[in-house]
């Protein structure tokens, strides 16, 4: 059974003369918890650009559940939901409005009228605060007001309440301390918790720079120069392997 929820076929991409992405071909599993290593610069923002369909590839092939991602719309693409290293938050609006954004692909413009007049219910949005241990006395300030540890717990809430089947995460545990580290691992990483007051995303793929959270996932990539070095079970991950990236 072909169970492959995301596929790049012979993917480059180009700016300028810079060759960012050279030749991938990358095949995503449903369930999969990949972490994708690589030194600063080695492509892995770029390629969950491409894998979430905001960069176009210069050449090859994007497929999302074996579909080219050109011919899905915005609800099937919905399915992927991504947590940016530069969290790309609305600093004007409220912690609980920029969670609320979220919902905008699987609501209508009345929806989005409604978040922005800030008038529309926040149930659900404080239900994935409260899991990403946001305090409630934080829900309704301005982004701009709040620190860089709650600024990345929103927009994870943001990413965790489409209850995506796919998450991309670039970078999600900056700024967050070792407790909080493990709390949003868990989220992040667990199919359903234990109270089910959740559904986490089956499949994970995260940017990570730190080697000493792999031991939640079970495939490791490692990209140096915008080519895949190596894309292995985190078991057979080796110094040679690391070596070779970094
Ligand atoms: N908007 C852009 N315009 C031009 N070049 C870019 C742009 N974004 C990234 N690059 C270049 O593409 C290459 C890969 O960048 P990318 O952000 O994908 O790396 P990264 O592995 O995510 O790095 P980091 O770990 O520092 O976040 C770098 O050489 C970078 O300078």
């Amino acid at each position: 059974m072909n169970n492959t929820v995301l596929e790049l076929e012979n993917i480059s991409y180009k700016y300028k003369n810079d060759l960012i992405l050279n030749k991938i071909n990358l095949k995503i599993n449903s369930g999969e918890k990949i972490a994708l290593l690589g030194k600063s610069g080695s492509g892995k923002t770029t390629l969950i650009s491409v894998l979430n369909g905001t960069i176009k590839p210069t050449q090859g092939k994007v497929k999302l559940f074996n579909e080219s991602f050109e011919e899905l719309d915005r609800k099937k693409k919905s399915k992927i939901t991504t947590i940016w290293q530069d969290l790309r938050l609305i600093e004007d609006l409220s912690a609980e409005q920029n969670v609320n954004c979220g919902l905008l692909a699987e609501n209508n413009f009345y929806f989005a009228f409604k978040n922005l007049l800030n008038i529309s219910s926040f149930k659900k949005a404080h239900k994935y605060m409260k899991l990403c241990r946001l305090h409630n006395s934080i829900y309704d300030k301005k982004i701009r007001k709040l620190s860089g540890g709650q600024k990345q717990r929103v927009a994870i809430a943001r990413s965790l309440i489409q209850e995506s089947n796919i998450l991309l995460a670039d970078e999600p545990f900056n700024n967050l301390d070792p407790k909080l580290i493990t709390t949003i691992k868990n989220l992040l990483l667990e199919n359903v918790d234990k109270n089910k007051t959740k559904k986490s995303p089956k499949t994970a793929l995260v940017a990570l720079h730190r080697l000493d959270l792999l031991n939640d996932f079970d495939k490791v990539i490692g990209i140096r120069d915008g080519k895949i070095f190596f894309n292995i079970k985190r078991n057979n991950l080796k110094k040679i392997h690391l070596e070779k990236i970094y």
